[in-house]
């Protein structure tokens, strides 16, 4: 899980895995994760066209540095076995399970993503997996699911079918996801993987936006799923350290690292305590950084 513990997972954009042009350019805009999608956005008659299409994709073009993610159909579906052969056959990164409920269903795609590594020659082990929550039944089975295999990256909070399984809608406060959200976040946190906030659907809606990731973020969710590559940046503008972050991080791996030559995990910095929990805080911030392009190799801020 080390690898995974320090992907950054900032922004998972959902491309329509039916529609040609996006397929190919989805890998133009910087999203950290190109999640393929051949469920809701896929009408029923075209199917097989957007699994071939994802599929010759994946083999054909190239996405650079970004996390490969393919929304399969739900395991209730005839499209479901044929999506997970073709996306391990093609060798995707991580597939993710919509409206998941129980961990058994986890265990189900884990069967069958052990057959196919097996039937198509991939090595075992090397696709991952992750979760969708969509509906009450889900968030009250997060800790489980989110804790189900070793595959698991992470958990999604999917607010559109979520809300409508709650016989409610979403509001601009967001009042009806407090206890989702928390629930999908603790249960990742728990189980030591990521957690997803959901889609945010009006694209003219800029400052609600802004105002939803600025509250995801303070709850402290890895990143968002996204519709739009215009949301990217915005996203990314969120989770960008402030140069006072950046430079107090510096000096806490560079003071623990002088206390461990001396042998020493717990030290003092100007009057507070530096101990394991505010190292991996420094780190993360270290790395974010590095993604906003805010330092250099070295970790040095990059005066503007
Ligand atoms: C929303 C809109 C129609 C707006 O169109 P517009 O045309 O106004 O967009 P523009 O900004 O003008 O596009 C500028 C340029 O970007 C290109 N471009 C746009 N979007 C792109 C993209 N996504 N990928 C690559 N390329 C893209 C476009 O082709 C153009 O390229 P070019 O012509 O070359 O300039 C479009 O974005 C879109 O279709 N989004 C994906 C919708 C989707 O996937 N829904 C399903 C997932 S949710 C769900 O299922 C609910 C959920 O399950 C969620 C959960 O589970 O989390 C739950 O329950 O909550
Ligand atoms: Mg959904």
């Amino acid at each position: 899980m080390a690898e995974n513990e320090e992907r950054l997972r900032r922004t998972m954009m959902f491309v329509p895995g039916n529609n040609p042009a996006m397929v190919k350019d989805a890998g133009i805009y910087g999203a950290d994760s190109i999640m393929f999608d051949l469920e809701d956005s896929v009408s029923m008659s075209e199917k097989d066209a957007a699994r071939v299409l994802v599929y010759e994709a994946l083999q054909t073009q190239d996405y650079g540095n970004a996390e490969l993610v393919v929304r399969v159909n739900g395991q209730d579906t005839p499209y479901y076995a044929n999506d997970v052969k073709a996306m391990v056959k093609a060798g995707i990164d991580v597939i993710r399970l919509p409206k998941a409920e129980t961990p058994e269903m986890v265990h189900q795609l884990e069967d069958d993503i052990l057959a196919a590594e097996k039937e198509f020659g991939r090595e075992v082990g090397s696709t991952h997996l992750m979760a969708a929550i969509e509906s009450a039944k889900g968030v009250l089975n997060a800790p489980q699911i989110a804790a189900a295999s070793d595959r698991m990256i992470g958990i999604a909070l999917s607010a559109e079918d979520y809300t409508t399984d709650m016989k409610t809608h979403r509001y601009p406060d967001g009042a009806e996801l407090v206890f989702a959200r928390n629930m999908v976040l603790h249960a990742a946190r728990a189980a030591g993987v990521a957690a997803f906030d959901t889609v945010f659907t009006n694209m003219d809606d800029t400052e609600g936006f802004y105002r939803e990731t600025e509250y995801i973020h303070q709850l402290g969710f890895d990143g968002k799923s996204l519709v739009n590559p215009r949301q990217i940046a915005m996203v990314n503008k969120v989770y960008e350290p402030t140069e006072k972050e950046v430079l107090n991080a510096k000096n806490v791996i560079n003071a623990i690292e002088e206390a461990r030559l001396k042998g020493s995990g717990v030290i003092s910095m100007n009057g507070q305590m530096v101990d394991r929990p505010v190292v991996l805080r420094a780190q993360r911030v270290m790395r974010l950084a590095k993604a906003s392009n805010l330092v250099d190799e070295e970790g040095n801020y990059i005066e503007k």
